[in-house]
């Protein structure tokens, strides 16, 4: 926080969370085991309005990393000028160990440990890693099943319940009108810039299709099971296609097969980590060949490859900006189930496209006007936001 001027008992306060929620999740299996999951959320900050953030599923979520996240979605709404602060959750288990049924029950049963803590106007949750609409659903109808109908205490619901159009596409959505933007100010055209993308869940497979769709040269794409690369570009709506059968990466038949991690260091223009944190690090920092890195992951670098990396000269477009998309239409949503209304997608989208064009645009006239970083930029705006909320509201 040295490049604001934040006062030390304010920096205190935004670098605590407000409150961390850890709860003990038991869930009988189908095949009549027991198995005890952990889950979390925590409330970072709400002077700005009440804590919003997703909710993660994955074998490694614990405490530390759900703070972090939450964290990062408070500086995210204030940037955005959404009227939130910022939360995180998540429960500690591999997806692919349980079945549906188990899964909606393990969901349930974490809704009723955190109820009492989450709600309308106090905590909104929304999906992240490995949940989706359907989480949501549940989320919903157990939520609403202990304090009366309430669509509005979650948001990435589907459509057919509540749901926002645009919503399910959104952060892959803001994340390429980031790259058209920082494309324009870099004088690149979007037909001649080479693109790899890091994950093709929900943020990476919108990002791809997108980014596809203006013209952009996809050379290198990949999942857990590893990558594949094409100079020439690759065929981004037949690897879609073949994802979204079921099949992997790996299990892809074009391009040249390579081991997962191999993405990062292909040669490309623009890298677009939407997968997990802390990928690109000490480790192979120094092999990252990419101009232009786009973070629609949460904290895909770490802050030694971030330094590295800016020594080097290379743009970062920090994650609360890059991927602010999703909480943004998170937020249309919300607004629409409180006034029981609902929008066209075209709508959704063209608000969408102004709301994240001129937090881009705030964030790269102070870098310019300070000699900062896009990150640095970003965190000056958003901590200066929410650390003038506190004040104006009085700390008691
Ligand atoms: N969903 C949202 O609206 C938002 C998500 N984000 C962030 O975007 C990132 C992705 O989220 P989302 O798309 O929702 O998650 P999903 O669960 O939909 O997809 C995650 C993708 O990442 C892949 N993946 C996981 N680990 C690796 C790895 N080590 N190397 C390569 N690929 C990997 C998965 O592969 P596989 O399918 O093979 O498991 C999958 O393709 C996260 O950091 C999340 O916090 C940020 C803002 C909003
Ligand atoms: O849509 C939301 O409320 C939050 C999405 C999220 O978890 C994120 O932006 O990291």
């Amino acid at each position: 926080m040295d490049v604001m001027d934040v006062g030390q008992n304010i920096e205190a306060l935004l670098v605590t969370a407000n409150r961390s929620i850890s709860v003990k999740i038991p869930l009988e299996l189908d095949d009549g085991t027991i198995r005890v999951f952990k889950g979390y959320r925590v409330q970072h900050n709400n002077a700005r309005g009440p804590f919003k953030g997703g909710l993660r599923y994955a074998p490694d979520v614990d405490l530390d990393e759900v703070r972090s996240l939450a964290s990062l979605m408070t500086w995210k709404t204030a940037l955005t000028r959404l009227p939130y602060g910022g939360a995180k959750g998540g429960i500690a288990v591999d997806v692919k160990e349980l079945n549906r049924g188990e899964l909606e029950r393990l969901t349930r049963r974490f809704v009723n440990r955190i109820h009492d803590f989450i709600g309308p106007q106090t905590d909104i949750p929304a999906p992240d890693m490995n949940t989706n609409a359907q989480t949501m659903a549940w989320i919903m109808d157990q939520y609403s099943m202990l304090h009366g109908h309430n669509p509005a205490v979650v948001t990435g619901k589907p459509v057919d319940l509540y749901g926002a159009e645009g919503r399910e596409s959104a952060t892959g959505r803001g994340v390429v009108y980031v790259i058209e933007e920082l494309m324009k100010d870099e004088g690149r055209d979007l037909a001649e810039t080479t693109f790899c993308i890091q994950g093709l869940g929900n943020v990476g497979s919108y990002a791809a299709r997108f980014l596809d769709g203006l013209g952009a040269k996809i050379v290198g794409v990949s999942d857990v099971s590893g990558a594949v690369y094409d100079e020439a570009g690759l065929p981004v709506g037949e690897i879609l296609e073949h994802v979204r059968k079921g099949g992997d990466v790996k299990g892809y038949a074009g391009g040249d097969a390579l081991p997962g991690e191999e993405l990062l260091t292909l040669p490309c223009d623009v890298l677009v980590p939407a997968a997990v944190g802390d990928v690109i690090n000490r480790e192979n920092m120094r092999e990252i060949r990419a101009s232009y890195i786009v973070e629609a992951a949460n904290g895909p670098v770490t802050p030694e490859a971030d330094d590295h990396l800016r020594e080097r000269g290379v743009i970062l477009v920090p994650d609360i900006l890059a991927n602010a998309g999703g909480v943004v239409v998170s937020y249309f949503e919300w607004v629409q189930n409180l006034q029981n209304f609902s929008w066209k997608e075209k709508q959704a989208n063209a608000e969408l496209h102004s709301t994240i064009t001129e937090a881009y645009r705030r964030v790269r006239k102070l870098a310019k006007r300070r000699g900062l970083d896009l990150r640095t930029a970003a965190f000056v705006l958003a901590i200066g936001s929410v650390g003038k909320a506190t004040v104006l509201r009085g700390i008691y």
